[in-house]
């Protein structure tokens, strides 16, 4: 779980300022002098690869690079107007590319990032879009809005997630839990072709390797880290209408035993957005001793 070292210069300043600072390396970071939390977000891909509560909660991939010339595999990646697999790269190109700061507050710990459709993106998918990402610090959790703007006048359809990746102690000793999650319908990706069962109980282990979707359900869920007594909440607050899991469980490459994915998802089915107008998906993150 490495990330590039922020110089102590840029953290203590942020830190002391208690606001957001673009540092050197592409990157916002935010600080909550009251809580001690904080959040790191990369303009690569508008991924925020950090988040401090004040133990880390996010997971960042053993294999992931940190040089802009791939998606930065960790954190809460962005996956749109694709999460596939479908007819453009894998995910979709916002993880991919640089994104800007938006705006930016001097008194509150928050950020919004923007991806504007250019030539390249219109290459790959030949639409008139921005693409808009808050995060903020908010008391004890993490607040994320995505906005999808449909800056053209004719109507299209995307499918995104927030492939988020957190940080567990040991993922054998990991459970995945939603209160009325007994029942409900996973999409079991791992079978070919995809199984739909219902969940025997309400709390999911990771025992072995998990691909699948829980479609239409808003949650809250939680990871259970028992190992590291951790247990981290996920609300989808509006938008968000699936969960997807998973968890690579046997890929020593990517340092499965360290993370587990359980993403906020629009994915069971296309979001249509019509000219002028826009989808908003907003989700939260606690963490806490437990
Ligand atoms: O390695 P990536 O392209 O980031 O994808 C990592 C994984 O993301 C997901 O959650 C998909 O369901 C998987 O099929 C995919 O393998």
């Amino acid at each position: 779980f490495l990330l590039p070292a922020t110089s102590s210069r840029e953290s203590a300043t942020a830190l002391m300022a208690g606001k957001a600072t673009l540092d050197t390396l592409k990157r916002v970071v935010l600080t909550d002098d009251v809580t001690g939390h904080s959040a790191t977000v990369h303009l690569h891909g508008g991924c925020v690869t950090s988040y401090k509560a004040p133990h880390e909660v996010l997971g960042i991939r053993k294999d992931a690079a940190f040089t802009g010339e791939k998606p930065i595999a960790g954190g809460l990646q962005i996956c749109w107007p694709q999460f596939g697999p479908g007819a453009i790269q894998q995910h979709g190109f916002a993880r991919n590319l640089p994104w800007e700061v938006s705006a930016q507050s001097d008194s509150e710990p928050e950020v919004t990032l923007v991806l504007k459709e250019s030539a390249e993106t219109r290459k790959i998918w030949d639409q008139a879009f921005e693409l808009l990402l808050t995060v903020r610090l908010e008391g004890d959790y993490l607040l994320t809005r995505l906005t999808a703007k449909n800056t053209g006048s004719t109507p299209w359809e995307f499918t995104s997630a927030l492939h988020s990746y957190y940080s567990v102690s040991d993922v054998a000793k990991t459970t995945i839990i939603g209160n009325d999650l007994a029942g409900r319908t996973f999409v079991d990706k791992t079978q070919n072709p995809h199984v739909s069962t219902p969940l025997q109980s309400s709390e999911v282990g990771v025992t072995k390797f998990l691909e699948g979707v829980v479609p239409d359900y808003k949650g809250p869920m939680a990871l259970h880290d028992k190992a590291g007594r951790v247990r981290t909440t996920v609300e989808h607050v509006r938008g968000w209408s699936d969960y997807v899991l998973w968890a690579p469980v046997g890929n020593d490459g990517m340092g499965y035993k360290k993370f587990v994915c359980l993403e906020s998802g629009a994915v069971s089915r296309p979001v249509s957005v019509a000219g002028g107008s826009e989808w908003v998906g907003e989700m939260k993150i606690s963490s806490r001793a437990g």
